[in-house]
């Protein structure tokens, strides 16, 4: 059974840092080993280190910059985020969007130091032309349902069902897809229309329970895989 892709993007919620950013990261964790999920946490980039010397999940950046080692005050190199412990990296979310040559030197850099890669986009066609750029997979989430509680799966359910038939045309890289996911629900949908898993931030990050929210989640994405 193919394993569901759940990605939960902890972007600068006030849970995102510190002490709570370290104790999601632990409790992900314990659901990831639980259902034998891979659940991929994207952390801020001071928070790498730290969370990946104490838990064993994937842990990526959130954005890296595509520069050459040197004079780039600010920037934040896949050398850095590798260094630091990360797996991979978001790239291009659309709360931090890149130029498509920035990006293409990036996922380069990316590819040699071995690194996984989540390129976001923001519509349907444009799966193609950046999954033709070979990241690990796409991340499709419309801007206007991000952080809506109103998700993708019910709102837009056709944004990823023409994702879907896209990323089709690009061999080996995964579709996810994202916004507004907030229940088991959302979760199961959105995998019965063919995306490889889901990304999610303010549901998980703006939760009383955690592991609650994250629990259905898995649970959900299971069953949908167990039915296609
Ligand atoms: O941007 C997202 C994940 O990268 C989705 O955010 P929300 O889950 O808050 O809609």
């Amino acid at each position: 059974m193919k394993k569901p892709i759940i990605l939960v993007n902890y972007k600068t919620y006030e849970t995102s840092y510190g002490k709570r950013g370290l104790e999601l990261a632990k409790t992900l964790e314990r659901v990831s080993i639980d259902t034998s999920t891979e659940i991929i946490i994207a952390v801020p980039a001071t928070m790498i280190t730290r969370i990946s010397q104490e838990v064993s999940i994937p842990v990526y950046a959130q954005h890296v910059d595509g520069l050459p080692e040197g004079a780039h005050t600010g920037a934040v190199l896949p050398e850095h985020i590798k260094d630091a412990g990360a797996r991979g990296s978001l790239l291009n979310h659309s709360e931090r969007r890149v130029r498509l040559d920035e990006m293409d030197d990036a996922l380069k850099r990316m590819k040699k130091l071995g690194l996984e890669s989540v390129v976001c986009v923001d519509r349907y066609e444009l799966v193609v032309p950046m999954g033709l750029l070979y990241p690990t997979a796409i991340l499709i989430e419309p801007p206007e349902l991000i952080g809506s509680g109103v998700s993708v799966s019910k709102a837009k359910p056709e944004v990823i069902t023409n994702a879907v038939k896209e990323i089709r045309k690009v061999e080996g890289v995964y579709l996810i897809a994202g916004a507004g996911i907030s229940s088991g629900e959302d979760v199961f949908i959105s995998i019965k229309l063919g995306s490889d898993g889901i990304g999610v931030a303010s549901a998980v990050m703006k939760a009383k329970d955690p592991k609650k929210v994250v629990e259905s989640f898995v649970l959900e994405a299971l069953k949908a895989i167990d039915q296609k």
